[in-house]
């Protein structure tokens, strides 16, 4: 494995817009290459968790190690082979981090282009991920055997847009099986060797890893400098913490163990770690004895931005969720859960996610593989507030937001998003942009679509916006984003009480200007949800002691089981099972039930 000279390898990514054909490529490349061999033949062979697939998205990243022989040509050159290491990159904003891990033990990417939509918010922000590493980028017009395929016209919005010469571009169809030799053959000749001395001290780039209950932590490393083989004394740089390395190896795919590791290689290392937060996304590997004088650059430690609270509807899976939670954050640095206690919804876990995505996969992980009925809070940002007494706390939770005579201000995290679209949605797209408190950096036009960028708080793109987005643009519209950092908001906390009982857990933070509409539609919602009781329920929104909503449930007018009496009992057992099935994920609130629905009435969009 570590004979082979840098010289014939090759590190690259495929990286695009989502549904742009990411994986139909990696897939033909693989076929056409001879690696997906005997195994059997599945859709989406890079995407290997079971609930990725079923998403269509790509959360693992999980490179593969190819070899490609060139053909002949009638010059007398080609035939040599090379080693093509092709590192999946996940396709989601969530993701983003990992995403530019996952570039930067490449040399090179493949910017993948769909002929029938062009460039797209993801195509941008992707182009730039890679061209902040240096990398070569191959530009490749995918679906040319499309009807609506407009190849040349895409190639030309690249240029345009992010400067890639529209020449450079290969013509290809993922699906039809077209262009995958000249795609090929641009890798070895466009994308530039890895450099590296394999004599120096160890560096190495741990972009991606996963937890296995028998080796530990395996590591997906990409070598910069210097060797690794089993046996080495090891430290991780920013966790400072120290092992000695069991076994290193590659990816055919499936993990095959070799000796060494040499610089420029892609490879995996397990070093009997236990714990995943010691082994994280960004950090650099090195010699404990010889260590490589700085650190791989650009380490940020897997930090959640949006948090929720996870209850069991049951009380008694309340250690089921724990184990279960414990299970899954060994294989996720980036998720983290706590206890909480709510009044309303007893023994929980206060759960940070990347994102939205990332929330619900690990949520739907929850119910599936370990059989949970949870009820979920609406999620919340992270927001820094100042009290009176001069202190600065954070908190996620809204239950815990101070009342405004205790503190003094309140910053709320931002982000950049960037927006493409059609220009005949601009108008109501900036308007949506503006009710969401966003304010414009730049607007570029090319052609005949347009680039928004506004600088907007994350809270107000968590709940609804990319359906508002999707629904008003008629599905024309992408967004990207990254996060800028805190800026001063005036909040408020909206409390929501049920029959006149404060329900913690479903506590909201919220602009000032919008706290009186999003108090009328959460109650709203929740008076439509809340099954009718015996008695009127009533429901309202409060700012500390002022009532700014309410709304009613109102009572039953007849006792369900009347109509059974001496009626047979078969008949009344029935009513009471559909009875018992309809409360599948409710809570019991003093003598109310509330459904699931409820807690997340904050998140029904606005129409
Ligand atoms: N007509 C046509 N369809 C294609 C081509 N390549 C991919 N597709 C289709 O486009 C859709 C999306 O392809 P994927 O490969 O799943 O896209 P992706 O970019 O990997 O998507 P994510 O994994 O969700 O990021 C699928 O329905 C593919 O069959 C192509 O060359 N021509």
């Amino acid at each position: 494995m570590s004979a082979r000279p840098p010289a014939a390898t090759r590190n690259f990514s495929i990286i695009a817009h989502v549904d742009h054909g990411k994986s139909t490529l990696a897939d033909r490349i693989l076929e056409r290459l001879g690696a997906m061999g005997e195994r059997d033949k599945r859709d989406q062979t890079l995407d290997t968790l079971e609930l990725e697939r079923e998403r269509g998205i790509t959360i693992k990243s999980t490179p593969i190690r190819l070899e490609y022989t060139r053909p002949l040509f009638e010059d007398g050159t080609g035939g040599e082979t090379y080693v093509l290491n092709l590192i999946d990159t996940p396709g989601h904003v969530d993701f983003n981090y990992e995403v530019s891990r996952s570039l930067a033990a490449c040399e090179g990417v493949l910017l993948l282009v769909d002929a029938s939509q062009g460039v797209e918010a993801q195509t941008i922000v992707n182009a730039y991920l890679a061209i902040d590493n240096n990398l070569e980028i191959v530009p490749v017009i995918n679906k040319i055997d499309l009807p609506a395929a407009d190849p040349e016209g895409a190639a030309k919005e690249l240029e345009d847009v992010i400067g890639i010469p529209a020449e450079d571009a290969v013509f290809a169809s993922a699906k039809a099986g077209i262009g995958i030799d000249e795609i090929l053959e641009a890798v070895v000749a466009r994308i530039p060797p890895p450099s590296g001395d394999p004599e120096a001290p160890l560096k190495a780039l741990i972009f991606d890893s996963f937890y296995d209950a028998y080796q530990g932590v395996i590591l997906f490393v990409r070598v910069l400098e210097g060797t690794v083989s089993a046996k080495d004394q090891i430290t991780l740089m920013n966790a400072d913490r120290s092992f000695e390395v069991d076994k290193v190896g590659t990816f055919t795919p499936g993990l095959v163990v070799g000796e060494q590791l040499q610089a420029g290689a892609v490879g995996w290392v397990a070093a009997g770690i236990k714990d995943i937060a010691d082994a994280q996304v960004g950090d650099t590997l090195t010699g404990r004895e010889r260590k490589t004088p700085e650190a791989f650059p650009g380490f940020k430690p897997a930090q959640p931005v949006v948090f929720s609270g996870l209850y069991p509807t049951d009380t008694e899976d309340y250690r089921k969720l724990r184990d279960a939670l414990e299970k899954l954050k060994l294989n996720d640095a980036a998720f983290s859960f706590d206890p909480e206690t709510s009044e309303a919804l007893g023994f929980g876990f206060r759960c940070g996610f990347l994102g939205l995505l990332h929330a619900e996969i690990i949520q739907e992980r929850l119910e599936r593989e370990y059989d949970l009925d949870l009820i979920a809070t609406a999620p919340a940002v992270v927001y820094r507030v100042t009290l009176t007494n001069g202190d600065v706390f954070e908190t996620q939770n809204p239950a815990e937001f101070p009342t405004r005579d205790r503190m003094t201000s309140v910053e709320e995290p931002y982000i950049k998003l960037s927006v493409m679209l059609p220009e005949d949605y601009v108008g109501p797209v900036m308007g949506l942009l503006q009710e969401r408190r966003g304010s414009m950096v730049t607007m570029n036009y090319l052609g005949k679509r347009v680039e928004l960028v506004y600088e907007v708080p994350f809270a107000e793109i968590l709940y609804d916006f990319h359906d508002r987005l999707k629904s008003i643009s008629r599905g024309y519209a992408s967004m990207d984003y990254e996060q800028l950092g805190y800026r001063d908001g005036d909040l408020r906390k909206v409390d929501i009480l049920v029959n006149n009982e404060i329900i913690d857990a479903l506590a909201v933070i919220v602009h000032e200007t919008k706290a009186y509409a999003l108090g009328r539609k959460i109650v709203d919602k929740m008076a439509e949800v809340i099954p009718r009781q015996m008695f009127p329920v009533p429901v309202q929104a409060t700012i500390g002691a002022k009532i700014i909503a309410r709304a009613t449930v109102k009572a039953y007018r007849k006792d369900v089981l009347a109509k059974c009496y001496g009626g047979d009992i078969s008949r009344k057992k029935k009513l009471l099972n559909k009875q018992k099935k309809g409360r599948a994920r409710m809570k019991q609130i003093g003598t109310v039930e509330v459904p699931q629905e409820a807690f997340l009435a904050v998140l029904s969009t606005d129409e």
